[in-house]
């Protein structure tokens, strides 16, 4: 089976700035990548090539086994479904939700009088009962609460059943409930047999969903570190990748961060935390 993405000396040059830089980067089927880094570090660049919304200034790019620029890059992108602040703003504030779901069958932002059939209807409803939101159908998009929206619009990414779902930063101001709820939505959406490749951009390692696989890190547009979350993920590379001496805790399939306290060794946290 092909890797659903490889990245081979990728750099993203834009006048006087490098956003990214040599990243070479393989996903492979099944697994659940979480991209984390601070501000500015090319996250968000990082997911635009993915999903076929850039090419690089160098380097090689093969996505769903077709390499960039010598593939249809509009039949690509029905293949990717992405979610980001950038498509809750195109959202209609008086579309409804189950509007708002269905109307991705047709790539649509917006119902107007496109035709839908049986089967779309269905698959909504099952997406809105995947994400918890089936008592949402009604109301309209400009009304929900902004754990809400981030619930529609994965409901509404995964309606095509895309082969790869990309989350920039889906849990970015939540309060602490909206946030576990869209974690427990994850997680379920994260261990599902039939769920696409996930790649989630994210500052906050407390917002690592169980189940997820690998890690990326990436500092002013490098790679700091990567491979499997168990290794890969610890408080070593934390530090290095934000710049300040962080001790990492891993719990229950879930982590948290904070700063190391003097005398302890930024290292892999298993609760314990080691002093130097
Ligand atoms: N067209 C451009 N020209 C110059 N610099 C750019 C351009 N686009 C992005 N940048 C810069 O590239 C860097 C990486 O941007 P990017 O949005 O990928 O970072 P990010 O990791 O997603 O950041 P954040 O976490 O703050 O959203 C930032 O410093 C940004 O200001």
């Amino acid at each position: 089976m092909p890797a659903a993405f490889e990245l081979s000396k990728v750099s993203v040059v834009r006048p006087g700035k490098v956003l990214l830089e040599d990243v070479s980067w393989t996903v492979e089927e099944g697994e659940r990548w979480v991209v984390l880094g601070p501000n500015g570090a090319g996250k968000t660049t990082l997911l635009q090539i993915i999903s076929a919304a850039m090419h690089p200034s160098k380097g090689k790019v093969r996505i769903l086994g077709s390499k960039l620029g010598k593939v249809d890059i509009f039949e690509l992108r029905t293949r990717i479904g992405h979610t980001s602040t950038a498509v809750a703003d195109l959202i209609p504030p008086t579309e409804s939700v189950g509007n708002t779901i269905v109307s991705a069958a047709h790539a649509v932002l917006g119902r107007w009088q496109e035709r839908y059939d049986e089967e779309d209807y269905r698959r909504a409803t099952q997406m809105m009962g995947e994400m918890g939101i089936t008592g949402l159908a009604n109301r309209t998009f400009g009304t929900l609460s902004e754990g809400e929206r981030k619930r529609v619009l994965i409901a509404r990414a995964l309606m095509t059943d895309p082969e790869l779902l990309l989350l920039d930063e889906p849990a970015a101001g939540l309060d602490l409930g909206a946030r576990e709820d869209l974690m427990a939505s994850l997680e379920v959406l994260s261990l599902a047999k039939d769920a696409p490749v996930l790649v989630m951009v994210s500052h906050h390692v407390e917002e690592i969903p169980v189940g997820f696989t690998h890690v990326l890190m990436l500092r002013d547009g490098r790679v700091v570190a990567q491979g499997p979350i168990e290794s890969t993920l610890t408080g070593e590379t934390l530090s290095t990748t934000f710049g300040s001496r962080i001790q990492l805790q891993h719990e229950g399939g879930r982590y948290n961060a904070r700063r190391a306290a003097y005398g302890h060794r930024a290292d892999r946290g298993d609760g314990t935390g080691e002093a130097s």
